[in-house]
């Protein structure tokens, strides 16, 4: 991050976060509810690499892309970005260098470009606030528009005059403009149709792979996150409770949350529907491990780190087994 005076060792990981919590309160004095968004949170992202984050709705997804972009504020934790632990380096925010460096793309490409100004106004202001617009702005944005593979004529058109997988380009080339090392994708592709979603997949896989950047992506769906992610990390009221290569995970889930999600995926191969009973014993099943004391990552497979967060009761009943 340029942020830093001394360049990251090798290998260190573009975010990693340590023991991070986060609690809203809501309510007044008198009838004051908290809600633990955030428990105990442990996440590494390589720099290159994408992570998809899955989950029920409300189970803390947004909040922690959030809590990296410093638009929420954790109670404990740390969170190093390139070794940088900017909690404690950016107590009072985040700096303009963080801002550059970490950029959140969000699920409403409508809401999220000021529909008085034309493309090319929206990318070179970014370009601007940021210092990138260097000698010849043009060339510029016509770099910038074509790298997120459409055409210049582009540059001169209203936001209202594009198609939702149109503005979510652009909202992705503004982003690009500022040169970041981290990419934070709320639902990037849930406003969008679904013939236009995977051309935003490939978007993404492209920065990963021809730029470098680190990619949070954040989704209900379980299979574009296979499609696209490096790896997975499932997350079930405010933890997360299993995560490993997406294509490994998916296929041999070990959470019983996690068994819930992949048992809720429509499969063309499977005859028989997802059976209510069966869901509702899933439920139970999530419940007591939930509940249960002494939670801990239990290595499923040392080769791949797939892992999952298991009771301690559950291991050593299977130890016993
Ligand atoms: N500003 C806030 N004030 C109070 N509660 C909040 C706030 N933001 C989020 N929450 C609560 O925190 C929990 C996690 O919300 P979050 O938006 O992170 O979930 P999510 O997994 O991203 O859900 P979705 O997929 O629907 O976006 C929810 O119960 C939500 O109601």
């Amino acid at each position: 991050m340029s942020t830093t005076t001394a360049p990251p060792a090798a290998g260190t990981p573009a975010v990693r976060i340590r023991g991070l919590n986060k609690t809203f309160t809501s309510g007044s004095f008198v009838s004051r509810t908290r809600l633990r968004a955030l428990r105990d949170i442990e996440l590494e992202i390589g720099a290159g690499e994408i992570v998809a984050l899955v989950g029920e709705s409300g189970s803390g997804k947004s909040t922690l892309a959030r809590c990296i972009a410093r638009l929420e504020q954790p109670e404990t934790g740390s969170l190093e970005v390139f070794g940088e632990n900017v909690l404690a380096t950016q107590r009072r925010g985040a700096s303009r260098g963080y801002r550059r460096c970490v950029q959140m793309v969000f699920q409403d490409p409508f809401g999220s470009l000021n529909p008085t100004h034309r493309v090319e106004h929206v990318l070179e202001r970014s370009l601007c606030v940021h210092g990138k617009a260097g000698s010849n702005v043009r060339a510029r944005l016509v770099e910038l528009v074509e790298s997120v593979d459409l055409d210049p004529a582009v540059l001169s058109a209203f936001p209202h005059e594009l198609s939702g997988g149109q503005r979510q380009r652009i909202a992705i080339a503004r982003v690009l403009a500022v040169e970041p090392e981290v990419i934070l994708a709320d639902e990037p592709t849930s406003m969008l149709d679904v013939s236009v979603r995977i051309g935003v997949l490939n978007l993404l896989a492209k920065l990963r792979d021809e730029h470098g950047i680190a990619i949070l992506y954040v989704t209900h769906d379980l299979a574009s996150a296979r499609y696209l992610a490096d790896r997975t990390i499932v997350m079930n009221a405010g933890s997360m409770v299993e995560g490993g290569p997406s294509m490994r995970l998916l296929d041999d889930p070990q959470h019983p949350y996690t068994r819930l999600l992949v048992g809720a995926v429509p499969d063309p191969e499977r005859t028989e529907p997802f059976d209510p009973d069966a869901r509702a014993e899933l439920r139970r099943e999530i419940a007591d491990w939930t509940a249960a004391p002494g939670q801990r990552r239990e290595v499923v497979d040392a080769a791949t780190a797939h892992w999952v967060l298991t009771p301690h009761e559950h291991t050593s009943r299977q130890e016993n087994a």
